[in-house]
């Protein structure tokens, strides 16, 4: 498969992907038999998500050689995104990442169980990655996940970070904190290393204050980070969960270079089906925003937000919502008022 020629891509996003093992119609993961088989990981569903709406995307992982990472390697193709920069486990150890789910239903919690270390992407090496791979987007996008897998996967990351930069790519990054794989002493430290060279910044109120141990307005805190590093735009999701079923999605941008602040109306009383994927649906919405517009935070914002709360209605970690979906939503957003909204 030929490695396309140079910016060919809008986006590349580097991590982990992920079999979502889950038992159909609300079964349990300690008694049904049988398990419906998906595919996910925070940097693909952005990958998707972006490919979905427009965008040329690609996914650099490394996936075993057998037919799990072959069933996996169809499922991304069938949405469009690109495995032009997977490396290959050809051991006969080779595993995939699993992530086990167990859907909720009140006043029963969801339940995720991992099963991800030792899996084929924590061999990946630098050496190994194609050195065109850095000048083949406009974009890179990888998040707090890949960094916190292990020691050796966070050096590669930071490294490959670095690469993107130097040569030009604009830097994207979620910092998607996750108490199971690190602490939040250990996720501000490493990623405090990475600022330096981030343009897109997504960061929620909650891990800005526990993990960056920031104090003020949700604004403020936004707009510290661009203070103190040369990030040029800072994205924070809010959500209000006012049932397990029922929540508020929104957000608020921050772009530096104009010290503006963009907001809308949020999307209320969404009927949540499955919000896992839901904040990487945001961000897939919200840089097909930026990166199909030259910038614009008001298209990032539109995006986004219709993004993730489409994405809270439909099973599995994937967005599934093209761009006619996505715009005739934005559309009935802008014209249905707050009030009457609200009032629904
Ligand atoms: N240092 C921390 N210690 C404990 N919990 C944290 C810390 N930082 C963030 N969190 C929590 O982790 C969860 C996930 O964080 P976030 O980065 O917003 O990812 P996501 O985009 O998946 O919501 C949130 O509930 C947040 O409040
Ligand atoms: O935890 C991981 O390693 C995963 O990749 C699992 C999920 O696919 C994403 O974390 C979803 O993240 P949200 O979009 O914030 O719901």
């Amino acid at each position: 498969m030929g490695i396309k020629n140079s910016r060919d891509f809008d986006l590349l996003t580097l991590g982990q992907l992920l079999l979502r093992l889950s038992p159909p119609d609300n079964e349990r993961l300690s008694r049904g038999d049988t398990f419906v088989k998906q595919v996910g990981g925070a940097e693909l569903n952005v990958a998707v998500g972006a490919a979905l709406l427009g965008l040329h995307t690609g996914v650099i992982s490394k996936l075993p050689a057998h037919d799990i990472g072959s069933f996996m390697k169809g499922k991304i193709r069938s949405f469009g995104v690109s495995d032009d920069f997977f490396m290959y486990d050809q051991s006969s150890s080779a595993r995939v990442g699993i992530y086990y789910y167990e859907n909720g239903a009140y006043p029963r919690k969801p339940k995720v169980i991992y099963d991800r270390n030792n899996s084929s992407f924590f061999s990946l090496n630098i050496d190994e990655i194609p050195e065109e791979v850095y000048t083949a987007s406009k974009c890179f996008h990888t998040t707090g996940i890949t960094l916190a897998l292990n020691e050796k996967i966070r050096e590669t990351t930071i490294e490959m970070i670095k690469r993107f930069k130097a040569a030009g790519t604009l830097v994207s990054f979620d910092v998607n904190f996750r108490g199971n794989l690190w602490t939040g002493d250990e996720a501000r430290e490493c990623i405090l290393r990475i600022l330096p060279y981030v343009d897109i910044f997504f960061c929620s109120e909650d891990t800005a204050r526990l993990t960056f141990l920031k104090t003020g307005t949700a604004k403020e805190m936004m707009k510290s980070f661009s203070q103190e590093f040369p990030i040029s735009i800072v994205a924070s999701t809010q959500r209000i969960v006012h049932s397990p079923k029922r929540h508020t999605f929104g957000s608020v941008i921050y772009d530096a270079a104009r010290d503006e602040y963009y907001e809308e109306e949020p999307y209320r009383d969404i009927e949540v089906v499955d919000r896992i994927g839901s904040g990487d649906a945001y961000i897939s919405g919200a840089l097909y925003g930026l990166l199909s517009s030259g910038g614009d935070c008001s298209k990032a914002i539109a995006y986004g937000n219709a993004t993730a709360a489409v994405k809270n209605t439909i099973p599995g970690d994937l967005p599934s919502s093209n761009l006619e979906e996505i715009e005739t939503i934005i559309k009935a957003h802008n014209q249905t008022g707050p009030q009457s909204e609200m009032a629904r």
